[in-house]
């Protein structure tokens, strides 16, 4: 889809016109709840800052994100921006595993139209490398890493039944007799698209018309960006369970992204309890996401007191607004009459 962004000619008379940034970019994350993940959103926003990535965090927060956390992430140099919830066609979240309801609302962010493209990233991720160059990846497209289908939560669906899996697809085959095998299926705990508000009403059009899945959001995302979606290396988001399922496919030394998504694999919850939980690989990851977290020269208002010893304030945003600068043009305001 094309951007929307539409740049008439220059008024330099209109003392109304005000600034608008082309190619602005932003990491957007989502936060449901009153609970720890907010600890994972905070990891988050200290990592992209480890890796110095140019670009700001918004953390689209659902209303029922007490204000305590809402001020720990602005402290954190994230951009706080309230959602409404996204609820599926009423009656019918029983189909949906109900873990998973709440990220239908994750549909808002294509709203977030001052951005021209995003990369969103679940709360129990963690960016290990720079991945900014993804957000030069050619626009109309949808880009996500291919799922893993072995693990139990995948258990209703006849891929699993069967023992077959997009990641290794001769290993079993598709059986002819059931049809196409199934298409490309992507983890939506991280991908990069374009808001847009068409992309957006769309959205939600098609999910009035359309009963919820196990997978909720995920699910439909794959649905509804199928002819556009392009899978992308696993290195831009490890699902854990490769680590098991397909070590022949995991160069974890490359790896630029980790998404703690396996059962017991949250760091802030990790208690090596769970299956797998005890092989080292994990153990070093976990570990690795903790020494983020705990690193106080990778809080927000550290990295701005050094300037000196006044009150430090909030300059991300501003700092990533700057860093377009070169991108700065000039609109006309619309009439306020
Ligand atoms: O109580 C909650 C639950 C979820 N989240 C947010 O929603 C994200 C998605 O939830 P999980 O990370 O727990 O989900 P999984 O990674 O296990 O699940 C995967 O499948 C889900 C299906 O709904 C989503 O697509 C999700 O992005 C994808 O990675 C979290 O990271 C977090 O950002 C919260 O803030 N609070
Ligand atoms: O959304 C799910 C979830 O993240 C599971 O934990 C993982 O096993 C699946 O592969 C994924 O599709
Ligand atoms: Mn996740």
């Amino acid at each position: 889809m094309a951007p929307e962004l539409v740049v008439p000619s220059v008024d330099k008379t209109n003392v109304f016109a005000k600034p608008v940034t082309l190619r602005n970019r932003a990491y957007v994350t989502f936060l449901a709840g009153n609970g720890d993940y907010v600890k994972g959103v905070v990891g988050l926003a200290k990592g992209l800052r480890k890796v110095k990535s140019a670009y700001p965090l918004v953390v689209a927060v659902l209303p029922d994100v007490p204000d305590e956390h809402r001020r720990i992430l602005e402290n954190q140099g994230c951009i706080v921006r309230e959602i409404e919830p996204v609820y599926p066609p009423e009656n019918q979240t029983q189909f949906a595993m109900a873990y998973y309801v709440i990220n239908y609302s994750k549909l808002r962010i294509w709203e977030f139209v001052e951005y021209s493209k995003m990369i969103y990233l679940d709360g129990d991720i963690q960016v290990y490398d720079n991945i900014d160059h993804l957000f030069d990846l050619p626009d109309g497209h949808f880009y996500a890493v291919k799922d893993c289908f072995c693990e139990r939560t995948w258990s209703h669906t006849p891929q699993y039944k069967i023992g077959y899996c997009q990641q290794c697809p001769d290993k079993v085959k598709w059986p002819v007799e059931m049809g196409n095998p199934p298409s490309l299926y992507f983890n939506a705990g991280m991908f990069v698209s374009e808001p847009s508000l068409t992309t957006y009403e769309s959205l939600l059009k098609t999910l009035k018309i359309t009963t919820p899945t196990p997978f909720a959001e995920q699910d439909f995302l794959n649905m509804f960006f199928k002819d556009i979606y392009k899978p992308i290396p696993l290195i831009y988001n490890l699902v854990l369970a490769m680590l098991w399922r397909h070590p022949e496919n995991v160069e974890l030394e490359k790896v630029k992204v980790v998404h703690y998504c396996a059962a017991g694999s949250k760091p802030w919850r990790y208690t090596g309890k769970e299956d797998n939980m005890q092989r080292e690989d994990i153990k070093m990851l976990v570990q690795k996401w903790w020494d983020i977290y705990n690193d106080g020269s990778l809080d927000y208002k550290d990295s701005a007191a050094v300037q000196g010893d006044t009150e430090p304030v909030n300059l991300q945003p501003f700092l990533a607004a700057l860093s377009e600068a070169s991108a700065v043009q000039y609109v006309a305001a619309p009439s306020a009459a």
